[in-house]
């Protein structure tokens, strides 16, 4: 229901065109039976042999219904397609607001398949909403309305007849097909989901499926939905059929009845006989406007599944909200964890619990910890893609929660250990991080990162394409990629998290110097369990559990004789081994 109101919502400012559609429609339809009518009439009156001029009003008729019915259904198409087209970009572009605030927490718990699908597919079925749900039963009424009324000119008991046949024909026979059908709708939604997830997800996971043999048993899963996909989707075309039959039989009954009706009229003498064809044929053609009123259930169950697919987006509520009047600029680039203590779900554990820390203008922090420790959590909140649950964070003097989403973020350069890289040239890569820079500062921040020279070695140079999530690039270049994304944002506040991820030895000592010069004048968190180049961080915290358990310079934690120095001994002892 609520749905529905939305949807309704959507297509207010259009109405007039609605309108419009409908009338158009109904002028099609008007046509056609004028056209059958006229046709009729005029073989009739010809028959018998009357001058050419008493039929010439009549063959004009023919002519104009013939032409007409053509030219109504063109603008009809026209004007129909053009609102629904119109109402659909509108959803979307409420769905993309919507959905942007969401990102990533809220989306976390969507598949990517998933998504898609209610981005493109849902947002499309939405085109049936006015095409096949509302016009079928407003063209129908209004069709017999008219025609009613000109067969009761003749006689009340024409009209009986019509509506009696479009009674049955429009409400008793979607009533049977949504009976057979009922779910088949929500099922052809979900299992075009679920077959869209399962592609997807084959499709990514290609190389594991191989490696592991397990390529043959996801293709029969895969072959298994479609095939349920498949067995609705025929049920529904059977069901097509079935309710299209119906209706023109009940058409032809309609047809018959006003036939025998007009004989014994004729036979009282109270009907001409010329007209007997005319309005049996007229009738029958009437039913074009019940055809398409049996597919209204099936199109409104898939209309209503997918528009509250897309309702649950829509009225979901983001993690993080930005307040209304805010522009709070910092006094400085500090950065203040004050017990911070921040979990993912209500019955997560926590992932940081009580967290203190401060880094102050142009300070360099890091914190290490095992995997899960909670060292990316840091970064979650500090971009504000997650919201904290108890302590407070500040940002140049202010609360955190004082600058907006935006706001926050553009004062912060972050090298993660995901960095997406897009299917498109590494030109535009780069640019993604400063859509300002000239060619000249590319250049210079793909050189810092070492990658000039890879690019350089591309026949097509910075124009290269990189192919989907940087196929084409190892994973180091990748990483260097995304410190020369971060050289050419230029944030006063930088943070690497693993950054040297895949960075062979030599080549993450050759960036680790490029990132140390960047990081002067800048306030740095870097967040490793590598331990490289830590000796000049001011402070070092170790995480455990989301927990400080030791924090001091690189000197004062291999004298603790805890965690950090046994994590400083294993490296010792890995590089002694290679
Ligand atoms: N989106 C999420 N939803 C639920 N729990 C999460 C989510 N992301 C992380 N966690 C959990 O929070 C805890 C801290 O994760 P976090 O990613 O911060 O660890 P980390 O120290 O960065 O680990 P790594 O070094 O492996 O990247 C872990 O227990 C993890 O399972």
């Amino acid at each position: 229901m609520k749905s529905a109101t939305w949807l309704i919502h959507m297509m207010l400012p259009y109405r007039r065109r609605i309108i419009l559609a409908l009338i158009l429609s109904s002028l099609t339809v008007t046509s056609h039976i004028g056209l059958m009518a006229t046709s009729s009439y005029l073989l009739a009156r010809a028959a018998l042999h009357p001058p050419v001029l008493d039929l010439m009003v009549t063959i004009v008729g023919v002519r104009f219904f013939g032409i007409s019915r053509a030219v109504f259904r063109y603008l009809e198409r026209y004007v129909a397609h053009d609102v629904t087209f119109r109402v659909l970009s509108q959803i979307r572009v409420k769905f993309y607001q919507a959905i942007e605030p969401l990102a990533p927490a809220r989306l976390l718990n969507f598949r990517s398949a998933d998504l898609l699908r209610r981005i493109v597919a849902d947002v499309e079925i939405q085109q049936n909403l006015f095409l096949r749900v509302m016009s079928p039963p407003i063209v129908a009424l209004l069709v017999l309305s008219g025609y009613g009324f000109f067969l009761a000119r003749y006689d009340l008991r024409f009209t009986a007849i019509l509506a009696a046949g479009f009674l049955m024909a429009g409400l008793l026979i979607p009533w049977i097909v949504k009976s057979l059908s009922r779910g088949v709708g929500l099922s052809i939604v979900a299992l075009k989901t679920k077959l869209n997830t399962q592609v997807a997800d084959s499709l990514l996971g290609m190389t594991e499926l191989v490696a592991y043999g397990q390529a043959q048993s996801q293709l029969i899963s895969v072959r298994h939905t479609n095939e349920r996909l498949t067995d609705q989707q025929r049920r529904n075309a059977w069901q097509t059929a079935f309710s299209s039959a119906l209706t023109w039989m009940i058409g032809n009954l309609s047809m018959w009845f006003i036939l025998i009706l007009g004989i014994m009229l004729v036979e009282q003498g109270k009907l001409s006989g010329v007209n007997l064809g005319m309005l049996a044929l007229g009738t029958l053609s009437s039913f074009e406007a019940i055809v398409p009123l049996a597919q209204v259930p099936h199109h409104l169950e898939q209309n209503q599944a997918a528009a509250e697919r897309l309702l649950e987006l829509i009225q979901a509520q983001p993690t993080v909200k930005d307040h209304q009047s805010m522009v709070s600029i910092p006094k400085d680039m500090s950065l203040v964890f004050k017990e911070v203590s921040f979990k993912y779900g209500e019955r997560e554990p926590w992932a940081l619990h009580r967290l203190s820390f401060k880094i102050p203008q142009r300070g360099k922090v890091a914190i290490v910890g095992a995997s899960g420790a909670g060292k990316t959590s840091v970064v979650n909140l500090l971009l504000r893609f997650w919201e904290f649950d108890q302590g407070s964070i500040e940002l140049g003097g202010h609360s955190l929660r004082d600058y907006s989403q935006q706001e926050a973020r553009n004062y912060v350069g972050v090298v993660t250990q995901r960095t997406h890289i897009f299917n498109a040239t590494i030109h535009e890569n780069l640019l993604l991080a400063n859509p300002e820079a000239s060619d000249e500062d590319v250049k210079s921040a793909a050189q810092k990162a070492k990658l000039h020279d890879f690019i350089q070695s591309l026949p097509k140079g910075y124009d290269s394409f990189v192919g989907e999530g940087g196929f084409k690039l190892s994973g180091g270049q990748r990483q260097r990629l995304a410190i020369a994304r971060v050289l050419l944002k230029n944030a006063p506040i930088l943070i690497l998290d693993e950054a040297m991820e895949g960075l062979d030895p030599i080549t993450e000592r050759d960036v680790w110097e490029e990132v140390y010069k960047l990081m002067e004048g800048r306030t740095t968190l870097v967040i490793t369990h590598q331990l490289t180049g830590l000796e000049k961080m001011d402070e070092i915290l170790v995480l455990d559990k989301g927990q400080v358990v030791e924090r001091g310079k690189h000197g004062e934690l291999l004298e603790q004789n805890g965690f950090y120095r046994r994590l400083w001994n294993s490296r010792v002892a890995l590089h002694a081994a290679t």
